[in-house]
C-alpha cells in the first residue's frame, strides 16, 4: 500500500490523508494510540485471508504483523470498529452462515505474550460464536498412568457428549495407531512451520518428540457441541492455562512409582531406552503436577473402576446416562450489511436498506457484553437477535 505522506506536517494531517485513502480502497483503518491498523484486502498467503497492516504515525513506518489464530477468508467488504483498546470487531458483509463476526486482537494478554516470544508485532484473529459451548477437559499425568484408558472409557460410555482432541505428533505411529484418530502423525518440519504460523493452541517437546494441540482439533469438537477432552503433558497443560481456553484441569497420579513402571513396561509399546526416558520425565511431572497449583483436581489411578467413577463425579456425570449437549447455535447469515450503530457494548446492524426504517425486519442487535475466550480459539458469548429498530431503544446509538 502506498499512501503519500510527504507533504503532511503533523500526525493529524497524516491521519486525514490516510482515512481518504482507506475509503477509496475499501479497507478499514482503526486508530489505537499512535498506531493505525488497516484491515482488508488479502494477507498474500496461500489461503487468501484478510490482510492486516500497521502504520506507526510517529515513525511513519508500515509493518506487516505476524497474524495468528483462525483467519477469516477474504470478502468483498467488511466493517471494522474498535471494541476496546485491545481488540477490533469486524463484521463481514455478504457473509455466509457462521462466518460473519470476527475479532482481531491487537493488545490482549495472548498477543502481548506472543509479541514477547516472537519479538515482533503480532495480531490474532478469532471467530465470534454465539453461546459459550461446553467446557473442555484437560487430562494430564505421567506416561503410563492410564490417561488414555480412562478417556477411552469415557468416550465409550458417553459418545455423544465427549469428543477427543486429536493431537499432532512427530513420533512414529505404534502398531495399532491410526492417523487422524489417535494422532495426526506429522513431519517435524511441517509441524514446526504450523507452530510458527500460529495453528497450535499449545505444543511441547515430550520424551524426544514434538506434540501439540491444534486450534482446529479443539474447535472441531466444541463446534459439534461436544465437550472436548485433551490428553496432554504438564507443559501443555501450563500453556493452555495461560491461553484463553477456559478448561477443567485434571491430573492423574499412579498409586506408586513402581506401579507406574510396571504399567509402562506391561504396555509393551516402548523400547527399554524410551521407557527409561519416560520414567525419568515422570518424576519431574509428578512433582510438578502435584505441587504447582496448575490442576483443579488430582485423581489417583489405583483401581481403574474406582478412578473412573471419581472422574465421572468431577465431570458431574455420576448416575447420568448419555445425553447430547445442546449444539452451540451459530451466528446466522448476515446478507449485505449496510450500516452499524454502536451503543456501549451493543451494535445495531442493518442489512436491508441504507436507512433504518420503521417496521423493517432487516436489523439485528449484536451484544458483545459477555465475551469469553478469544484468540487463538473462538471468541464465545456473542448474543445476536433480530429487532425492529423502532422497537429497540435507539437512544445513544452512534453511526460507525
Ligand atoms: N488402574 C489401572 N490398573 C492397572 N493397569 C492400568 C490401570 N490403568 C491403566 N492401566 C494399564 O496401564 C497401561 C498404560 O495405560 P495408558 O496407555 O492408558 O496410559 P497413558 O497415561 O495414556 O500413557 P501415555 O501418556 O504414554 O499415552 C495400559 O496397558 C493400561 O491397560
Ligand atoms: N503437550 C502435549 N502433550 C501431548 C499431546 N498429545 C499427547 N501428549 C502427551 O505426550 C505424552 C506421550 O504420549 P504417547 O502417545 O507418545 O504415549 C503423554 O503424556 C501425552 O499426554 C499434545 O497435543 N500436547
Amino acid at each position: 500500500m502506498e499512501v503519500n505522506f510527504l507533504n503532511c506536517k503533523n500526525q493529524g494531517e497524516i491521519q486525514g490523508v490516510f482515512e481518504d485513502e482507506m475509503k477509496e480502497k475499501e479497507q478499514n483503518s482503526i486508530t489505537i494510540g499512535r498506531k493505525i491498523y488497516v484491515v482488508g484486502g488479502s494477507d498474500g498467503g496461500a489461503t487468501l485471508s484478510i490482510g492486516v497492516q500497521i502504520f506507526d504515525t510517529l515513525t511513519g513506518i508500515w509493518e506487516v504483523p505476524v497474524i495468528l489464530g483462525t483467519k477469516p477468508a477474504i470478502c468483498k467488504c467488511q466493517s471494522s470498529v474498535l471494541l476496546n483498546q485491545d481488540r477490533i470487531l469486524m463484521v463481514k458483509k455478504d457473509s455466509v452462515r457462521d462466518d460473519c463476526i470476527w475479532f482481531l486482537e491487537v493488545d490482549t494478554p495472548f498477543t502481548q505474550e506472543q509479541k514477547k516470544l516472537l519479538q515482533t508485532e503480532v495480531v490474532a484473529w478469532s471467530k465470534g460464536v454465539k453461546g459459550v459451548g461446553p467446557q473442555p477437559v484437560i487430562i494430564s499425568g505421567p506416561s503410563g498412568v492410564g490417561k488414555g484408558t480412562l478417556i477411552s472409557k469415557l468416550m465409550n460410555e458417553f459418545p455423544s457428549m465427549f469428543g477427543f482432541s486429536v493431537s499432532h505428533t512427530t513420533r512414529a505411529p505404534r502398531e495399532k495407531e491410526k492417523h487422524g484418530i489417535h494422532y495426526h502423525f506429522t513431519e517435524r518440519s511441517v509441524m514446526e512451520k504450523d507452530i510458527r504460523d500460529g495453528k497450535f493452541l499449545e505444543s511441547a517437546f515430550v520424551h524426544g518428540n514434538i506434540y501439540g494441540t491444534s486450534i482446529e482439533a479443539v474447535e472441531l469438537v466444541t463446534d459439534a457441541g461436544k465437550r472436548c477432552i485433551l490428553d496432554i503433558d504438564v507443559q501443555g497443560a501450563r500453556s493452555v492455562r495461560a491461553s484463553s481456553l477456559e478448561a477443567k484441569f485434571i491430573f492423574i497420579c499412579p498409586p506408586s512409582f513402581e506401579e507406574l513402571e510396571k504399567r509402562l513396561r506391561a504396555r509393551g509399546t516402548e523400547t527399554e531406552e524410551q521407557v527409561q526416558k519416560r520414567l525419568r520425565n515422570a518424576r519431574a511431572e509428578l512433582n510438578d503436577g502435584k505441587s504447582s497449583g496448575l490442576f483443579d483436581h488430582i485423581l489417583v489411578n489405583d483401581d481403574l473402576n474406582t478412578c473412573y467413577e471419581n472422574l465421572k463425579k468431577l465431570l458431574d456425570l455420576d448416575g447420568s446416562t448419555d445425553s447430547t449437549y445442546q449444539s452451540p447455535s451459530e451466528v446466522s447469515e448476515l446478507p449485505g450489511v449496510l450500516s452499524m450503530l454502536k451503543a456501549d457494548r451493543k451494535f445495531l446492524i442493518n442489512y436491508g436498506t441504507n436507512d433504518v426504517q420503521k417496521g423493517s425486519n432487516n436489523s439485528f442487535v449484536l451484544d458483545v457484553s459477555s465475551l469469553k475466550g478469544g484468540a487463538p480459539g473462538r471468541t464465545r458469548g456473542l448474543n445476536i437477535y433480530a429487532v425492529d429498530p423502532f422497537e429497540e431503544n435507539l437512544y445513544g446509538l452512534n453511526q460507525i
